[in-house]
């Protein structure tokens, strides 16, 4: 008989949250579970998705303890993983890192460019505080980290908490080997899943490529998936791409642009915003952003979804949605518990994997997963415009970080000059200044 775990889900409040407990409850069988905390900072947010996952849970698992909490304590003690995607400053600092760059003509992007710099600057105190109790309340414990910009917050926790139980995830490349999936269905006749492939695939998160995708019985899909992919991006007739809103729509699309920069290779869609920032900006609306449709979207959604099962204190007519970034986490959780050794991208310390890169860099590369963590497959050395792109890029990441710890404007400011989305150090500073005022409440302070 399996040992149950006991799960803390950090950033109880968020849109995603109701997806992971489903995702839970759908899975025990492979993964029996006997406790599920949310633990929030934000006690009325969370409230309002706990009281529906409450009535949810009843229905559905009523021997599975569920409660949530704003207790450190409470929330950390006796769990086996924290699974953590918190949003520090919300929707509403999402617009202001989207809004703020795009005044200025650069890309406004909520994990890239100076966006993603800004957030990492409110993420990597919170991420830290969150190992922190984790570690004081339940020290065998895994915390599996969602929370964005994973790049920056990676780097953070390599730098301020080796060692620990820590392991940092995307579902991007997922939610693409998704539609991957659906595109080989599309153009063989024959079904398949993202389950059904073995992939090679290097880079930073949010900044990588494929280089081989065989299915599990050794069929090389890559010449069929370049075919489709240079036609149509990463466009498929699949629900869950139908169901996208229009600017994801029309990023998936973008990929085949970014694919004819490289056609040995099939590229994440986020690279957009490196290699097509004038492109980005001319069809950003600096008035209306990603974080204005998300609140008008998902959250509303979401949020409506919990009210109505509160008011009809049943969850059997409203149900919410269950995708990729669910079966990801619970997937690692399963690797970990039960030490199946699966095959995954998780973002890790390179040492070595990737040959012709610093020893030191946070990347997302294949790794086989069990009961003592990520152990990463070798890469080799990587071609010249990857690695270029991918130095410049790591090194905004690594100042980022080391402008947190030393409290130093210098620092960020060289990173947001160094990034591949700002034009010039004038640039750079102008926006940094109104970033950092708007941010005074979350950053450290600089000098
Ligand atoms: N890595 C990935 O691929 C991936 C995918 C999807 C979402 N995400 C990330 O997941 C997070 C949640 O996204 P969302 O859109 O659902 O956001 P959201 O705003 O709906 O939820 C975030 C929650 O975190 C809470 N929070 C903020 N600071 C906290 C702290 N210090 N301690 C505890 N809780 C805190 C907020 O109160 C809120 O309830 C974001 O960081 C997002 O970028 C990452
Ligand atoms: O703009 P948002 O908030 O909708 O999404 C931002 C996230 O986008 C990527 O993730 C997934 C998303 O989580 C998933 O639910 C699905 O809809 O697909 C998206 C990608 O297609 C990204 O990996 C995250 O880091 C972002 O936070
Ligand atoms: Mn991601």
């Amino acid at each position: 008989m399996k040992q149950s775990s006991a799960i803390c889900i950090a950033g109880g409040g968020s849109t995603y949250t109701p997806g992971i407990v489903l995702m839970l409850l759908d899975n025990l069988d492979r993964f029996p579970i006997s406790r599920i905390t949310l633990y929030d900072n934000n006690e009325e947010r969370q409230a309002k998705l706990a009281k529906a996952c409450a009535i949810m849970m009843k229905e559905k698992a009523p021997d599975i303890v569920f409660n949530w909490t704003s207790d450190p304590q409470t929330a950390f003690t006796g769990i086996d993983f924290v699974m953590a995607h918190i949003r520090v400053g919300l929707y509403e600092m999402r617009e202001k890192d989207e809004k703020i760059p795009l005044k200025y003509g650069v890309v406004g992007q909520e994990t890239c460019g100076p966006g993603g710099i800004a957030y990492g600057m409110r993420s990597i105190g919170p991420v830290i505080e969150i190992a922190d109790y984790m570690e004081k309340y339940s020290p065998n414990a895994w915390l599996l980290n969602y929370s964005n910009p994973a790049s920056i917050v990676a780097e953070a926790t390599r730098r301020l908490r080796p060692g620990k139980h820590i392991i940092n995830i995307c579902d991007m490349p997922v939610a693409l080997e998704t539609m991957m999936a659906a595109a080989l269905s599309e153009r063989t006749g024959k079904t398949y899943t993202r389950k059904d492939f073995e992939v090679r695939y290097y880079g930073l998160n949010h900044f990588g490529w494929w280089t081989d995708i065989h299915t599990k019985d050794g069929k090389d899909v890559m010449p069929i998936l370049k075919d489709y992919i240079k036609e149509n991006g990463f466009a498929t007739n699949a629900k869950d791409f139908q169901h996208k809103d229009a600017s994801w729509k029309e990023t998936y699309q973008k990929a085949k642009d970014i694919y004819a920069l490289d056609p040995t290779t099939i590229p994440s869609t986020y690279l957009k915003y490196y290699l097509f920032p004038d492109e980005v900006v001319a069809h950003s609306n600096p008035a209306y952003t990603r974080a204005n449709e998300v609140m008008e979207g998902r959250e509303k959604e979401v949020f409506g979804i919990a009210e109505r099962i509160i008011a009809k204190g049943t969850a059997k007519e409203d149900t919410f949605a269950v995708g990729v970034h669910a079966s990801f986490i619970v997937d690692l959780a399963c690797a970990i518990r039960y030490n199946t050794k699966e095959r995954m991208l998780l973002i890790v310390e390179n040492n070595g994997a990737i040959a012709n890169l610093d020893d030191t860099a946070m990347v997302e590369i294949p790794c086989l997963v069990g009961s003592s963590g990520a152990e990463a497959l070798t890469v080799g050395k990587i071609p010249s415009f990857q690695l270029g792109l991918i130095n410049e890029q790591l090194y905004v990441e690594k100042l980022v970080v080391e402008a947190w710890i030393e409290g130093s404007y210098g620092k960020l400011w060289q990173a947001l000059t160094l990034s591949k989305t700002v034009p010039s150090a004038s640039v750079a500073k102008k926006i940094l200044d109104e970033l950092m005022e708007a941010n005074k409440e979350y950053w450290p302070t600089l000098s």
